[in-house]
């Protein structure tokens, strides 16, 4: 696929991806797009249709994967989860890094595309920690937390698999785990800046070029 290489964010629900792509996108705003995924779970208090997700019913979602509208989806703890191709696209479109914080199946099925992402792996100091920051957060009923606790021990055993990710961050502390997701981005940045100075020059160059043909035939 053509364009900036994505990131995909992957790790247990509760490691701290939504967090960590939350500083990215604030600190590097234009550089990074998020990938808006749907999902047919409720939205959470202060979530937004169209911004966090696209939150549609069971129906509609399997309709549109029916229709090849999807790059991958996902049954997760009882909801249906993907990433559309009009979501990646509506990032590229914008010439930014499309980000997309997807769970072990998607990176499975991405895997098997041409999207070409660098894989991040966040996860939790350890499963006591990250139960205390899902209950916490206070986001899940205990049925729920009890799904993602059980998800998560599985994908912390997926994770170790050598050359799933191309970096695996130990979210502890907080500041430490950004540090460390911004050096494996930094690579992704590095080649977008120097694409943007490409084509500025080439802009530059056309637009001159259009300025001296106009002066030219005026003559
Ligand atoms: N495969 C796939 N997984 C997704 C997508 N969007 C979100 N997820 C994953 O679904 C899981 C649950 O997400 P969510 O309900 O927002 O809970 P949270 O991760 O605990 O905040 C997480 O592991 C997400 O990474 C998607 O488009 N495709
Ligand atoms: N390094 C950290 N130390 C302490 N709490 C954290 C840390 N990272 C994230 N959290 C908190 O843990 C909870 C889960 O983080 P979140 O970003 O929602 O995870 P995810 O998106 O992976 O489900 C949130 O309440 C968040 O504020």
């Amino acid at each position: 696929m053509a364009g900036p290489r994505p990131v995909v964010m992957s790790g247990p629900s509760g490691a701290g991806k939504s967090t960590l792509l939350k500083k990215l996108l604030k600190e590097f705003e234009g550089v990074f797009g998020f990938s808006v995924s749907h999902t047919t779970r409720s939205p959470r208090p202060g979530e937004e249709n169209g911004k966090d997700y696209h939150y549609v019913t069971r129906e509609v979602m399997k309709a549109a994967i029916a229709n090849g509208e999807f790059i991958e989806n996902a049954e997760f703890s009882g909801n249906m989860y993907g990433t559309s191709k009009a979501a990646v696209q509506a990032v590229q479109a914008k010439n930014m890094i499309c980000i997309l914080d997807i769970d072990m199946q998607g990176v499975k099925n991405i895997k098997r595309t041409d999207l070409n992402p660098i894989y991040v792996s966040i996860q939790p100091p350890s499963m006591e920690i990250l139960e205390k920051r899902l209950r916490d957060r206070k986001t899940e009923s205990e049925e729920s937390l009890q799904k993602r606790l059980h998800a998560a021990k599985v994908d912390m055993e997926i994770s170790k698999e050598p050359g799933l990710f191309d970096v695996v961050i130990i979210n502890d502390d907080l500041d430490v785990a950004y540090g460390k997701l911004k050096d494996a981005v930094l690579e992704v940045i590095f080649f977008q800046k120097i694409r943007n100075v490409i084509a500025t020059f080439y802009l530059t160059i056309a637009s001159l070029y259009l300025a001296f043909l106009t002066l030219y035939a005026r003559l």
